[in-house]
């Protein structure tokens, strides 16, 4: 399968590196990362103690489900339907999830109910720590953002975003575990498993497996469907003993905030005919970066957005918050686009 997405080493933060980040961000709006700082070995124990979760009794993960008013804890089949243009789909999505909300991304820690399976402490270990990993990794994705998107010096430069997105205030970021179980126990028809959506926040952070395929954008370069597929370490990063690249995207509110520039591409999760024949389940791993809840989302001060002015917070008299873009878009009535 070719992989549509761009490839970028950002083992150095410097002028090229941020530019090839933003032209990707800003052209199909998902790319992938080497360079990122995860090990194969930290990845490979992550998705165990992911399955291993998901493998719990449906009634002891059922304890645990959402509330209404937070978005801590276990979603179960059916319980989401992300494709909004299709509000009465009489079932919501064939899949699982657990999130892990309320994050003190400094600690790697959260807040909120937690089934006895994430207490234990070998597995709140691996959440924390990867937490704490994806925190320091958003970090140095966005100063890319800032430099390749030349932040005016004095408003902060390449700070400027890193400002907004401080680890230890309150924000709407999620470290997310899914589980689309084998199609041999649903209807094959069914191959759509996570409907088309484009994701709420800043940036989001995904790790898949080989063999698992179902990811697919609807390309902005192409305005086609297009998967993407498992792509391993290249050989540098494979024998430092480096995972695969991570797959990040671009959420609304940064796309928002950037005026369009970065954009938010439409994705959703199809099996393709030979998973549904093989019968293979898809596990991803997912970490939805959001800035800090109080963050104004005033136009960037870049000279680049300052040229695509009159859309998204470029066209809004009043600056809103992060928390009040989210709770917008969760209520599904907003699109500025
Ligand atoms: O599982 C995947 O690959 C995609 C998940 C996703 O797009 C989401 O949860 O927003
Ligand atoms: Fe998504």
């Amino acid at each position: 399968m070719e992989n549509p997405l761009q490839i970028i080493d950002i083992s150095n933060i410097d002028v090229p590196t941020a530019r090839e980040v933003v032209s990707a961000a800003g052209s199909q709006g998902f790319l992938m990362l080497e360079g990122h700082g995860f090990s194969q070995e930290e990845v490979a124990e992550l998705f165990k103690v992911s399955k291993g979760y998901f493998e719990e009794p449906l009634e002891e993960k059922k304890k645990y489900t959402i509330p209404a008013n937070d978005n801590h804890g276990y979603t179960t089949f059916g319980g989401e339907n992300l494709d909004e243009s299709n509000p009465d789909k009489p079932q919501g999505d064939p899949k699982e999830g657990y999130n892990f909300s309320n994050l003190n991304l400094l600690e790697g820690t959260w807040n909120g109910a937690t089934p006895e399976y994430f207490q234990k402490s070998e597995h709140a270990r691996v959440v924390q720590s990867v937490i704490k990993k994806y925190s320091l990794l958003v970090h140095k994705l966005l100063a890319l953002f800032a430099i390749g998107l030349e932040i005016d010096k004095e408003a902060g430069g390449a700070d400027w975003f890193v400002e907004r997105h401080k680890l230890t205030e309150p924000s709407g970021t999620t470290f997310r575990l899914l589980h689309y179980p084998s199609p041999k126990s649903l209807n094959p028809e069914e191959t759509i498993r996570a409907g088309a959506h484009t994701d709420y926040g800043g940036v989001t952070l995904l790790f898949q497996q080989d063999g698992q395929a179902g990811l697919e954008i609807h390309s902005p370069l192409t305005k086609k469907w297009t998967p993407v597929p498992y792509v391993d370490a290249s050989a540098k990063f494979k024998e430092q003993g480096a995972a695969a690249p991570i797959i990040v995207n671009i959420g609304d509110q940064l796309s928002y905030w950037t005026n369009g520039l970065l954009k938010s591409t439409v994705h959703r999760v199809k099996f393709p005919e030979e998973s549904v024949r093989e019968g293979k389940s898809r596990y991803s791993i997912v970490f939805f970066s959001h800035p800090a809840d109080d963050t104004l989302l005033e136009p960037v001060p870049s000279p680049f957005i300052r040229a695509v002015n009159g859309r998204g917070a470029g066209a809004q008299s009043k600056a809103i918050t992060a928390k009040e873009h989210l709770l917008k878009r969760l209520a599904a009535t907003y699109g500025w686009y």
